[in-house]
């Protein structure tokens, strides 16, 4: 059978490059002080990968999840529209989500994210924005009545 069978739409390669783009990521991590590397890979709606890494700080409280970093570098580069995220850190047994800022940022554009919780060997498990913050207040809620 053919890859472009195999793979229709080119999509399962497009969660692997994802997720490969989300573990280089972690290995630029800034984080001297938590010795906590985390990465993150968006997708945009267009097909492009934007990637994050967290960037800590002397003033701890300063710090930006990876998530974040690669929100703000996606915004950027002139993308609003995004359709999944890969995140990943050092921890091999389970999956870890997003920390409750992070998904409140991801909240900003949109509930209908894809999130691929990702471990170190680039095994994940599949989850959404949905799942991960129900009842979620978002820019809708800014509309007066
Ligand atoms: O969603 C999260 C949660 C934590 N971190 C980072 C922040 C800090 O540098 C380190 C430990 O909390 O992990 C992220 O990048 N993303
Ligand atoms: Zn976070």
């Amino acid at each position: 059978m053919s890859p472009a069978v195999l793979a229709p739409l080119g999509k399962p390669d497009k969660v692997q490059e994802l997720v490969s783009k989300c573990l280089q990521a972690r290995d630029m991590a800034y984080c001297p002080y938590s010795r906590f590397p985390v990465g993150a890979a968006i997708l945009t709606a267009d097909g492009a990968i934007i990637s994050g890494c967290n960037v800590e700080n002397a003033s701890y409280g300063l710090t930006v999840c990876a998530e974040r970093t690669a929100i703000q570098r996606a915004v950027v580069e002139g993308h609003t529209q995004f359709t999944a995220i890969a995140v990943t850190c050092d921890i091999k047994d389970r999956f870890v989500g997003p920390c409750g800022a992070c998904r409140q940022v991801l909240m900003e554009f949109g509930s209908d994210w894809t999130v691929y919780l990702t471990k170190p060997d680039g095994s994940y498990k599949k989850t959404s924005l949905n799942e991960l913050l129900p009842l979620a207040f978002s820019p809708a809620d800014l509309m007066k009545n």
